[in-house]
C-alpha cells in the first residue's frame, strides 16, 4: 500500500535530479505520514495482540505489595518484642518465621521478574524490532526497485540517507546515554545506601567479636558464668547499657525446689537482673551459676514475661513456642492440648478458631488471655526453674492460685517478680531491691509465714503503692535470716568493664562461658553471611565480567557512531562533483524561474 502510495506521489516528477532537488521535503513528509499510518496500523496490531497475552500485572504488583508487608511485618514484630523472645530462646523459631516469608516473597518476585523478563522481550520485539523491521522495508523498497530509483548520481539520495541515518542514530544514542546516565546516578545512590546500612552492620559486629576476644584474652576472675542445678548470683553487679548501677554486689542462692519472690519499687532492676542471667545483658562482674549453660536459657529456665509474645502461627504453636511443630520431641496430642488449655480455662480457644489456621494471637486476644497462654505454654515445657515476671498481674487471683499450685506441682521453681501479698504463700525466699542499689533477703521462717516487720526499716517515707505492696510481701516474712544489705555510689562504665574483665575459670563445678559468647557467635554468623565479593572469588569475577562486557558495549557503539559518520563523509566526498553540479543546476533553477515568472506576469 505505502509503495503504490509512495509510486503516486512520485509519479507526477519526470528526471530523477530534479525529482530529488525540489521534491525530497515535500517527499520526506509525506513519507513520513504514510509510514506513520502504516505503523501505527502495525503497532496497534501489536498492541492488541500484547494486550491479550499480557500477564495480570495488576495481580501480581497487588500480591508482591502483600507479601513485602507480611514480611516487613515480622521484621518490625520481631523488633518489638525483641526481649521476650531473646528471654524464650525463640531466635530459631523466629529465623524460620522469617525465612518462610522471605522466601515466599523471593519466588513471588522471580515469578514476577520472570514474567516481565519475558513480556518485555516480546513487546520490545514486536514494537521496536519488528515494526521498524517492517518499517525500514517499506521505505526501502521503493529506493531500489521503485520510481524512486535514481538514475546516476547519488548524491542527493545518499546525501538524505546517510544525514537521516547518521543524526538520527546520534540523538537516539545521546539520549539513551543521558537517559541511562541518569538512571544510573539514581541506582549508585541507591546501592550506596545499601552499602553504608551493611557497613554499619560490620562494623558493630566486628566490634562484638573484639570485645569478645579482648575480654577471652584479658581471662580475669571476676565476671564469669558456670553451671550447676541451682541458680546463683554471687557478688553480682546488674548495670544498664547506659552505665547505671541498679543493684551492688548481688549475692543470693536459689536452690532448685524452692520459691523466690523479688520485689522493690519500679526501675528498681528486677527485670534487668533476669537479663543478666539470660545473658542478655553483659556480667559485668561478679559469679552466676546456673543450670543450662551453653543452651538456650529456655532449656532449664524458662521466662514467662508480664507481656506474653504470642508468635503467629495456631494454637498448637503458642503451646509449643519456641519449639517449631518440627522441634517438638513428643508431639502435642489433640487430648493433650485440650489438658493443657483446661488448666487456664482457655478451652474455648479450640471452639473458636480451627486448629489449623495461623492467627495473630497478640490482636485477638485480650492481655489476661495472653497471659494465660504464657502459663500452659510453661506447664507444657515444664523447665526446671520458672521466671515469672508479673506474668499474672492481668488474670484473677483465683487463676493466679490455681497456676502456683500447679506450677508447685510440676517439680518447676519459680522466681516471681510480683508486687501482690498473695504471692507470698507461695515462696520460701524474698529478694527486696530498694532501687538505689541496696537489697535484702528475707527467708520464711520454718514454722508459719507470719508477719513480721523485718526489714522495714530500710524502707523510705515516699513509698508508691507498689512499694506499699512489696512492704506487705515483706511482712509476710520473718527476718530470722538476713544475708548482707549495702549500698554503693560507685558507678562504672558498662563497656569498659566488659572489656576490661574476661573469664576465668578454676571452679570445679563450672564450665566456664564468657556471658558475651551468645553475641558473639550470632556476631560471627552475621559476619559470615555478609560476604563482600573480592575479584578473587565468583561474584566478583561475575561482576568483573558484568563491567567488562558494559565497557565493550560502550566502546562498540561509540566506533559504530564514528564509522556512520566516516561513511558519510567518505560518500559526500566521492560525490562532491556531482553534489556542486546538482547544487549549480538547483541555483540555477530557482534564478530562471524567478526571472521567467515576473515577466510572464
Ligand atoms: N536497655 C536499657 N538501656 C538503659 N536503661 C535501661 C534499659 N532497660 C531498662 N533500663 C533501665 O533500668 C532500670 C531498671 O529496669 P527494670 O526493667 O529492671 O525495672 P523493674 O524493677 O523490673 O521495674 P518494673 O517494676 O516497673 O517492671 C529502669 O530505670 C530502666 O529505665
Amino acid at each position: 500500500m505505502v509503495y503504490y502510495k509512495i509510486s503516486h506521489v512520485d509519479g507526477r516528477v519526470t528526471n530523477p535530479e530534479q525529482r530529488i532537488a525540489s521534491d525530497v521535503p515535500r517527499f520526506c513528509s509525506e513519507l513520513s505520514d504514510l509510514v506513520q499510518e502504516d505503523l501505527t496500523a502495525v503497532t496497534d496490531g501489536a498492541g492488541a495482540m500484547i494486550r491479550n497475552f499480557s500477564p495480570a500485572f495488576g495481580k501480581l504488583m497487588s500480591e508482591e505489595q502483600q507479601l513485602e508487608g507480611e514480611y516487613r511485618q515480622v521484621h518490625s514484630r520481631l523488633r518489638t518484642h525483641a526481649e521476650s523472645i531473646a528471654f524464650y530462646g525463640g531466635e530459631t523459631r523466629e529465623e524460620s518465621h522469617i525465612q518462610k516469608k522471605f522466601k515466599t516473597l523471593v519466588r513471588h518476585m522471580s515469578v514476577v521478574l520472570h514474567e516481565h523478563w519475558w513480556f518485555g522481550m516480546i513487546q520490545d520485539f514486536l514494537l521496536k524490532y519488528l515494526g521498524a523491521t517492517f518499517a525500514v522495508i517499506l521505505i526501502i523498497e521503493p529506493f531500489f526497485s521503485g520510481d524512486l530509483r535514481p538514475d546516476t548520481s547519488t548524491l542527493g539520495r545518499a546525501e538524505m540517507l546517510s544525514n537521516l541515518r547518521y543524526h538520527t542514530s546520534v540523538i537516539i544514542s545521546l539520549f539513551q546515554s543521558l537517559g541511562t546516565l541518569s538512571i544510573s546516578s539514581r541506582r549508585l545512590n541507591r546501592l550506596s545506601g545499601y552499602a553504608d546500612r551493611i557497613h554499619d552492620l560490620m562494623t558493630i559486629s566486628r566490634e562484638l567479636i573484639a570485645q569478645d576476644t579482648s575480654s577471652m584474652q584479658r581471662n580475669g576472675s571476676r565476671n564469669y558464668v558456670s553451671e550447676a542445678n541451682y541458680i546463683e548470683f554471687d557478688n553480682v553487679k546488674v548495670v544498664t547499657p547506659t552505665g547505671n548501677v541498679l543493684v551492688e554486689d548481688l549475692t543470693l542462692r536459689a536452690e532448685s525446689g524452692s520459691n523466690l519472690l523479688i520485689t522493690g519499687p519500679n526501675g528498681s532492676g528486677k527485670s534487668s537482673l533476669f537479663r543478666v542471667l539470660g545473658g542478655l545483658w553483659p556480667l559485668v562482674s561478679g559469679h552466676i551459676v546456673k543450670p543450662g549453660v551453653g543452651s538456650d536459657l529456655n532449656k532449664e529456665i524458662f521466662y514467662v514475661p508480664q507481656r506474653p509474645y504470642t508468635a503467629v502461627g495456631t494454637l498448637r504453636d503458642q503451646l509449643v513456642y519456641p519449639l517449631t511443630v518440627d522441634q517438638d520431641v513428643e508431639p502435642l496430642t489433640h487430648s493433650e492440648m485440650v489438658e493443657l488449655l483446661k488448666n487456664v480455662d482457655l478451652e474455648y480457644l479450640l471452639e473458636r478458631y480451627p486448629p489449623e489456621k495461623e492467627i495473630n494471637w497478640g490482636d485477638e486476644l485480650s492481655l489476661g488471655e495472653q497471659q494465660r497462654l504464657g502459663m500452659a505454654r510453661l506447664f507444657y515445657h515444664k523447665p526446671k526453674f520458672a521466671i515469672l515476671d508479673e506474668c499474672t498481674s492481668a488474670v484473677t487471683t483465683d487463676m493466679e492460685e490455681r497456676f502456683c499450685a500447679k506450677v508447685r506441682a510440676m517439680g518447676t521453681s519459680c522466681i516471681t517478680i510480683s508486687h501482690r501479698p498473695a504471692l507470698v504463700a507461695f515462696h520460701d525466699v524474698v529478694l527486696s531491691l530498694d532501687g538505689e542499689g541496696g537489697w535484702r533477703v528475707y527467708y520464711k521462717r520454718e514454722d508459719s509465714p507470719v508477719l513480721s516487720e523485718a526489714g522495714l526499716n530500710t524502707m523510705k517515707p515516699s513509698e508508691t503503692e507498689r512499694q506499699s505492696d512489696a512492704m506487705a510481701v515483706q511482712r509476710a516474712f520473718a527476718n530470722t535470716k538476713k544475708d548482707s544489705s549495702f549500698t554503693s555510689t560507685k558507678s562504672q562504665s558498662y563497656v569498659s568493664e566488659l572489656i576490661a574483665t574476661s573469664p576465668s575459670v578454676d571452679r570445679d563445678v563450672c564450665i566456664a562461658r564468657s556471658s558475651t559468647t551468645p553475641n558473639c557467635s550470632k556476631a560471627t554468623s552475621i559476619e559470615s553471611s555478609l560476604h563482600v565479593p573480592t575479584v578473587l572469588d565468583k561474584q566478583g569475577a561475575q561482576l568483573l565480567a558484568v563491567a567488562v562486557l558494559v565497557i565493550s558495549r560502550t566502546w562498540i557503539s561509540d566506533r559504530i557512531a564514528s564509522l556512520n559518520g566516516t561513511t558519510v563523509k567518505y560518500v559526500l566526498e566521492q560525490d562532491k562533483a556531482s553534489f556542486i553540479r546538482l547544487i549549480g543546476v538547483s541555483v540555477l533553477q530557482s534564478a530562471a524561474s524567478s526571472f521567467v515568472a515576473p515577466s510572464l506576469r
